[in-house]
């Protein structure tokens, strides 16, 4: 009988250990964490105490600090990495890796300068692997305790996503499949922007029906970038679109809507990244999205609005004022 694929997960912040936690439960796994102590907490007490408290770790589940081990450990490579750091990560493990090992990005985000999104940054440092990404609404924390949940597996290749749908399901975190990589990936990474928005509307106290405006409005922008680029619409209406804009507008525990209120309270961005000690894409996505959507003649006012927040351009409450004086076109033509 063939031995099972054993994951190796590079990434040891709060969603790399969450999904390493999944995966352990099916199958041998091992997680990559920079910084050893975080490699020591997870193999001795079955904590990552820094990013997940003390939600306890399956005891299979082993870390390391040494990329060498991982790499020679992976039939399946899952990547927790932060977009702006995934491209360097990579190129340290990528001649270690043997050449069929699929790579699948857990990033939400844009690699600035290059606008590549993480599935393009994989394909750029591992030629010839194949690539795909797993989303949807999954608050790290909540999936470490085990509160169900459901995410997407997206990939070009159907065996591949065969392949590796069993190895992160469970009980209570119900896997799906999509071909549909461009729209599934961004739609995680452009929800990101919509929540700073509705942190900003926590914040700010605008009212329930503003935050409900913004979010249906996000949706539709969100929609229309993706149409342009050749996403099918569709799967943004599902698990990884709609499904995680709601999840990352609404919870308390996203950080992109904490960053929002942050704002909202007067602290500058880089006060806020700071003070919230762990990433929250939408700051870096959100001006780099509007350079996409120049590309692609697509009007993305939520999207400008919030960038010009997160570069100290204009305040929360201006830019709520702002939003609010939106010229309307007609809603289905999503303009
Ligand atoms: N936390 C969550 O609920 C979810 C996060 N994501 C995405 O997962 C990705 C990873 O984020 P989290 O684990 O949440 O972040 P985190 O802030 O919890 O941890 C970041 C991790 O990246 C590492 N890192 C940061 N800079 C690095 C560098 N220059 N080189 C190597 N490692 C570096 C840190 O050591 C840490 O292990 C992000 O793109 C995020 O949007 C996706 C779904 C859920
Ligand atoms: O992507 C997420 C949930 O699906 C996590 O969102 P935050 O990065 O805002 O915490």
């Amino acid at each position: 009988m063939s031995r099972s694929l054993r994951v190796a997960v590079l990434g040891g912040g709060s969603w790399g250990t969450s999904v390493a936690a999944l995966a352990a439960r099916n199958t041998p796994t091992l997680i990559w964490a920079r910084d050893s102590a975080t490699a020591d907490d997870i193999n001795n007490n079955h904590r990552n105490s820094r990013y997940l408290g003390d939600t306890p770790l399956p005891d299979a589940l082993r870390a390391t600090s040494d990329v060498a081990e991982l790499a020679d450990f992976a039939d399946v490579l899952a990547v927790g990495i932060p977009s702006h750091a995934m491209r360097e990560t990579l190129g340290r493990i990528a001649d270690e890796l043997r050449p069929w090992v699929p790579a699948i990005s857990l990033a939400k985000g844009l690699e600035p300068g290059t606008r590549r999104r993480p599935t393009e940054v994989i394909a750029d440092c591992l030629p010839g692997h194949p690539v795909g990404l797993l989303a949807g609404p999954n608050i790290a924390g909540e999936i470490a305790e085990g509160k169900a949940a459901a995410a997407v597996i997206a990939t070009k290749d159907e065996r591949v996503a065969t392949a590796l749908q069993p190895l992160f399901t469970s009980k209570v975190f119900r896997v799906y499949r999509n071909d549909d990589v461009l729209g599934c990936e961004l739609g995680g990474i452009l929800k990101n922007i919509v929540a700073i928005a509705s942190g900003m509307a926590e914040g700010l106290d605008v009212g329930d029906n503003t935050r409900a405006m913004v979010l249906s409005r996000g949706l539709a922008e969100m929609t229309r970038l993706g149409e342009a680029m050749g996403a099918n619409p569709r799967s943004f209406a599902g698990l990884t679109g709609m499904g995680d804009l709601i999840a990352t507008c609404t919870s308390p525990r996203s950080r992109n809507r904490r960053l929002g209120e942050l704002l909202a309270q007067g602290k500058t961005t880089t006060e806020a990244v700071e003070a919230l000690g762990q990433v929250a894409e939408g700051a870096k996505t959100a001006p780099t999205v509007l350079e996409l959507a120049t590309e692609f003649g697509v009007r993305m006012p939520i999207a400008e609005t919030v960038a010009a927040v997160v570069m100290g351009q204009m305040t929360p409450a201006d830019a709520y004022r702002g939003l609010r004086q939106v010229t309307p076109g007609t809603e289905t033509d999503m303009g």
